[in-house]
């Protein structure tokens, strides 16, 4: 039987390597954890620091303009989204999320480079102190290596 073809991107990053990284000052004390993350998780797989650049938004729903500007300006390979939505005592909570995973995933498609949405969305705190670099991982460095392998699977397309 003849063997299909399967493409598939390899984590490390390619040479010259150029991520831009938007980032969330609300509940700041979770989303720094989350941009170290993502720094350390793209350095430690070949992406130099120089080729690294952070923009700092007020929160998570301002989100989407910056990640539009970064990914529309042809300087980055890629765009890595954190944030930390934590539930309030009103339905805020819910609009945010919605507007800010909907504009992260519309930018991605419309400039057509990974988009990667690490803004946690979360009922407490401690579900988000677990997910900036305790017991469930630091969703920004996940979102690092597989910004990396996006890069390098669309390269091969
Ligand atoms: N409650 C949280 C917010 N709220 C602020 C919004 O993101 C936005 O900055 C405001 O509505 C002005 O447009 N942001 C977060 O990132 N996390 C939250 O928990
Ligand atoms: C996610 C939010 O916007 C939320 O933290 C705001 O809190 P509240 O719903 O109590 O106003």
């Amino acid at each position: 039987m003849k063997q299909i073809q399967v493409l598939e991107g390899k984590v490390v990053a390619p040479e010259g390597m150029k991520v831009g990284i938007v980032a969330s000052r609300f509940n700041e004390i979770i989303v720094s954890k989350l941009l170290g993350g993502a720094v350390d998780g793209l350095v430690r797989h070949g992406v130099e620091e120089e080729n690294i650049t952070a923009a700092w938004v007020p929160g998570a729903f301002e989100i989407p303009v910056v990640a539009a500007k970064m990914a529309r300006s042809g300087k980055y390979d890629a765009v890595i989204c954190v944030g930390a939505v934590i539930r309030g005592d009103t339905t805020h909570y819910d609009y945010v999320c919605n507007e800010v995973s909907k504009g992260v995933a519309q930018v991605g498609l419309s400039a057509g480079i990974p988009v990667l949405f690490g803004v946690i969305t979360t009922e407490n705190i401690e579900q988000a102190v677990a997910r900036a670099g305790s017991k469930a991982g630091n969703k920004g460095y996940d979102c690092a290596l597989s910004a990396i392998e996006m890069v390098n699977l669309l390269g091969q397309m």
